[in-house]
């Protein structure tokens, strides 16, 4: 568990910005952040008569939230507003607001606690005219001030006080995780005790790598002296039916040139004459049930399923078959698109070492809208991974590769002979290759789809697939040469 990090404001908008953009809504946001407010106070103060000091931006919409909240329990309850609700979702909050609302200064009354929203993380010049004066109230109120997010007129990623006026409070609620202006002096002494509220935020994502020898080459699964061929890795990849065979057969030769020690296809009956022929060094093994399937695959550690498997009801099968072996699965192509009207199906099936690798067409079949309504494919990405629960390689010429926890990295070198039917099963086993002998799987994928590239870079126009596994060993030959 790592120690949480600390914010500045423009991260903390990104966190806030990603939880919209992955579908939750920001008013979600204000009533969650509202409602954590209302239950700290309520948690910490008897019913009294409350002033909730609600600003123009989001800061005063949680406000607004607030106050309702409090009024429902019977307290006492009152608006005092400096600027109207300048943002969409503060107008919305302040329109559920039924209580009395004046200007600020104007309601004539004393309250026994104040809640300060007038400026949270939106705070971009000195506190002026009214706030100027409550700010100075507040540091009169000891022991009677709540402030929302951050007391305002303090700096969120400095501490420091803009102009010579902020609030003082006693308790401040922030959200998701601390800003330095909550743990920087004068800000630090301003909040009074921080309370950080969950809202459902998700940790700013690491930042995207180039992806490139540097990201994973001293991790590399170089055999060494020790090594033998079970050592290296056992790969397993399941053929189609009679007059699809070479697409496994391709994902095996990758599998083989990238380094797994022992790669076996393992064939439908149908199959097994065609695969017998055109294999040596690769192992052949029929099944003719899942039972079988299971056990041909039982001691591998890496199985690729989907390269013309075929878009059937079996397919679907063998996958939640494999799925009960320790083998990590890369699925690709038909194993994908057979998901197409039930993701959730192979999402549930997954772990964090599996791989998916669709190209965008795939992907919109089982990530349906997600391409089109994120602000780009990487986020679609990093988004389709955290719902699939497991490493995803989004192909094309900028072919992104996304981890759950956040990892990401992107294909910087264009490769545009990949482009030719065979490719895609050339990829699904040089990462399952490479996961055979023990690579972590997000590494596997970066590595392999580098390698991929490299080698369609190296080679030039006329590519086929077929020349791919081969034109690996020259790239390992360098990557070799060039370990650390
Ligand atoms: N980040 C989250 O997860 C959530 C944040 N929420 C709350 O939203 C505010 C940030 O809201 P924003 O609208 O960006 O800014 P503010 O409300 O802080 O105020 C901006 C508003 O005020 C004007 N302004 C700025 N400085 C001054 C000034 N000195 N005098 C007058 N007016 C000023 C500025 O022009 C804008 O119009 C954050 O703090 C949270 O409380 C979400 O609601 C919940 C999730
Ligand atoms: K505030």
């Amino acid at each position: 568990m790592t120690a949480p990090a600390i914010l500045t404001v423009e991260q903390m908008t990104a966190a806030d910005r990603a939880a919209i953009a992955a579908g939750t809504p920001g008013l979600v946001l204000m009533e969650r952040a509202g409602t954590a407010v209302a239950e700290a106070i309520r948690a910490r103060f008897k019913p009294c008569r409350v002033a909730v000091l609600c600003g123009p931006g989001n800061n005063g919409g949680d406000g607004y939230v607030a106050a309702r909240l409090l009024k429902r329990r019977g307290w006492t309850v009152w608006v005092e507003t400096v600027g109207a609700p300048a943002t969409a979702d503060a107008r919305a909050m302040a329109a559920k607001w039924r209580g009395e609302t004046f200007e600020a200064g104007e309601a004539g009354r004393n309250a026994d606690l104040i809640v300060d929203a007038l400026f949270g993380a939106g705070l971009t010049r000195p506190l002026e005219g009214e706030a100027v004066r409550l700010a100075r109230l507040s540091r009169s109120m000891r022991g009677r001030v709540v402030a929302i997010d951050i007391p305002s007129g303090v700096d969120g990623d400095s501490g420091k006080v803009r102009g010579d006026a902020a609030f003082r409070a006693d308790l401040t609620v922030t959200f998701h995780r601390r800003k330095i202006g909550h743990v920087l002096e004068p800000g630090r002494a301003a909040c009074g005790e921080v309370l950080v509220a969950d809202i459902g935020l998700a940790d700013a994502a690491q930042p995207l790598r180039e992806n490139g020898p540097a990201l994973w080459s001293e991790r590399f699964p170089w055999p060494t002296g020790a090594s033998h061929k079970h050592v290296r890795g056992r790969l397993a990849v399941v053929s189609g039916q009679q007059t699809q065979t070479g697409a496994a057969r391709l994902a095996a030769r990758a599998g083989l040139r990238i380094g797994a020690g022992v790669v076996t296809v393992l064939s439908p009956p149908s199959a097994v004459a065609v695969n017998a022929a055109h294999l040596e060094a690769i192992m052949l093994r029929a099944f003719d049930n899942e039972a079988q399937l299971v056990e041909g695959a039982d001691n591998a550690d890496a199985v690729v399923i989907g390269p013309a498997a075929g878009v059937t009801p079996e397919t679907r099968g063998n996958l939640f078959a494999l799925a009960h072996t320790g083998a990590a699965m890369v699925v690709d192509a038909d194993a994908l698109t057979v998901f197409r009207d039930r993701p959730g199906e192979l999402f549930a099936t997954l772990d964090r070492d599996d791989v998916l690798t669709p190209h965008p067409g795939e992907f919109e079949r089982l990530f349906p809208g997600l391409l089109d309504g994120a602000p780009h494919r990487l986020a679609a990405a990093r988004e389709a991974a955290v719902k699939a629960g497991a490493i995803v390689i989004l192909k094309g010429a900028d072919t992104v590769i996304a981890s759950p926890d956040g990892r990401a990295a992107v294909n910087v070198e264009d490769a545009p002979w990949l482009a030719t039917a065979g490719s895609g099963d050339v990829l699904a086993g040089f990462v399952a290759g490479l996961i055979a002998q023990g690579m972590e799987s997000f590494e596997a994928a970066c590595a392999g789809a580098w390698i991929h590239a490299e080698c369609a870079r190296r080679h030039g126009p006329g590519l086929i697939a077929e020349d791919l596994p081969q034109l690996s060993s020259a790239v390992l030959r360098d990557l070799y040469a060039a370990r650390a």
